[in-house]
């Protein structure tokens, strides 16, 4: 697997603080599988650290992304490093999706305010009119169908701007990803997990939430051999299958939809359970459903979550979608993003 000159391998990041602590986990990686070779990190900002003001869903596709691609097509860096959520389903001519590594718990949590530090241990033991930061309309709209005597508000920033407005502003609890907090070692903020196993959760997760995705130039064979070693096979098919149910629903506009993966043993083969829900922007209507299925390549998964979206399409999701792309051509809701 070793390449037999030296050369610098050129990783583009954020700038954040959790972009950056993800970069340098891959980078510590592919150093100890690549000793021979250096590491470079090139970080920046993009349109989505810069702009605070306007709602993430007006910001549309590619916010985070656009101008690391920008930077990966010109030959300034190599690799991208991206939180695979924050990644578009589609990806720009020239570009692809090189490895997927290995996830960090995919989940939704709550943090509750320091300044109710003790007194609560679930949302449903918050007050009537407890007030919830979320900028992601995922978030959100699947809560409010569970929590509807509970008010929910944007809440910006990368994740120590969110613990700090939660804390010092009006907030009660937050929703943020287990992931992003594990990784920058606020583990002990999280009260509550609300997956569809956790009593009081069944809020599904962003598609490809908690995986990192690396990003290369199409046809660049000497990145993708030294990506391998840091390629998880289990996260990658699970995330193909997540990312294939979001291409199929999109249509041209994205859409509030959480998914659940897990590979499970049935009748004595592991398969892969995948589960996706589509919820209206209000929360009043949703549709979900779930399938399970032994998968082996990526080709595979997509299929499922191919097919897994069109059922759910023809089950009342178009229905949603389309209201969705209503409002947005009058203007009302324009693209719809997870934060
Ligand atoms: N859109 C922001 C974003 N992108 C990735 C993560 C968390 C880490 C991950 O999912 O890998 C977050 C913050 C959050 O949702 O709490």
């Amino acid at each position: 697997m070793s390449s037999p000159k030296p050369f610098t391998v050129r990783i583009g990041t954020r700038r954040s603080a959790l972009a950056l602590r993800q970069t340098d986990l891959i980078m510590e990686a592919l150093k100890r599988a690549h000793p021979h070779l250096t590491f470079e990190v090139h970080a920046m900002a993009t349109m989505g650290d810069r702009d605070k003001t306007t709602p993430l869903p007006a910001l549309g596709k590619g916010l985070w992304t656009s101008e690391l691609e920008a930077k990966l097509a010109s030959r300034e860096v190599d690799v991208i490093v991206h939180c695979l959520k924050d990644m578009p389903t589609t990806l720009p001519e020239g570009m692809v999706l090189g490895v997927v590594t290995e996830r960090e718990d995919p989940r939704d949590v709550v943090v509750f305010s320091a300044r109710h530090a003790g007194r609560y241990e679930r949302l449903a033991d918050l007050p009537d009119g407890a007030i919830i930061g979320t900028s992601s309309v995922r978030r959100a709209a699947q809560l409010r169908r569970r929590y509807p005597r509970l008010v929910f508000r944007d809440v910006r920033g990368n994740i120590e701007t969110r613990l700090r407005k939660c804390d010092e502003e009006d907030y009660d609890a937050i929703i943020l990803a287990a992931a992003g907090l594990l990784r920058m070692n606020y583990g002990e903020r999280i009260a509550q997990f609300l997956d569809s196993g956790t009593e009081g959760g069944g809020l599904l997760h962003a598609v490809g939430q908690g995986a990192l995705g690396l990003e290369v130039r199409e046809g660049d064979q000497t990145m993708l051999e030294l990506l391998e070693a840091v390629r998880h096979v289990p996260t990658e098919i699970a995330c193909y299958a997540e990312r294939s149910v979001m291409r199929t629903l999109e249509g041209g506009c994205s859409v509030p939809i959480g998914v659940e993966t897990a590979w499970v043993e049935e009748d004595g083969k592991k398969k892969l359970r995948l589960r996706a829900v589509v919820v209206s922007l209000d929360g009043n209507s949703a549709v979900d459903g779930e399938s399970v299925q032994e998968v082996t390549s990526l080709r595979e998964a997509e299929d499922m979550g191919k097919r897994l979206a069109e059922k759910l399409a023809s089950i009342g999701a178009q229905k949603i979608l389309d209201e969705i792309n209503k409002g947005r051509e009058s203007g009302a809701a324009l693209k719809v993003s997870d934060a």
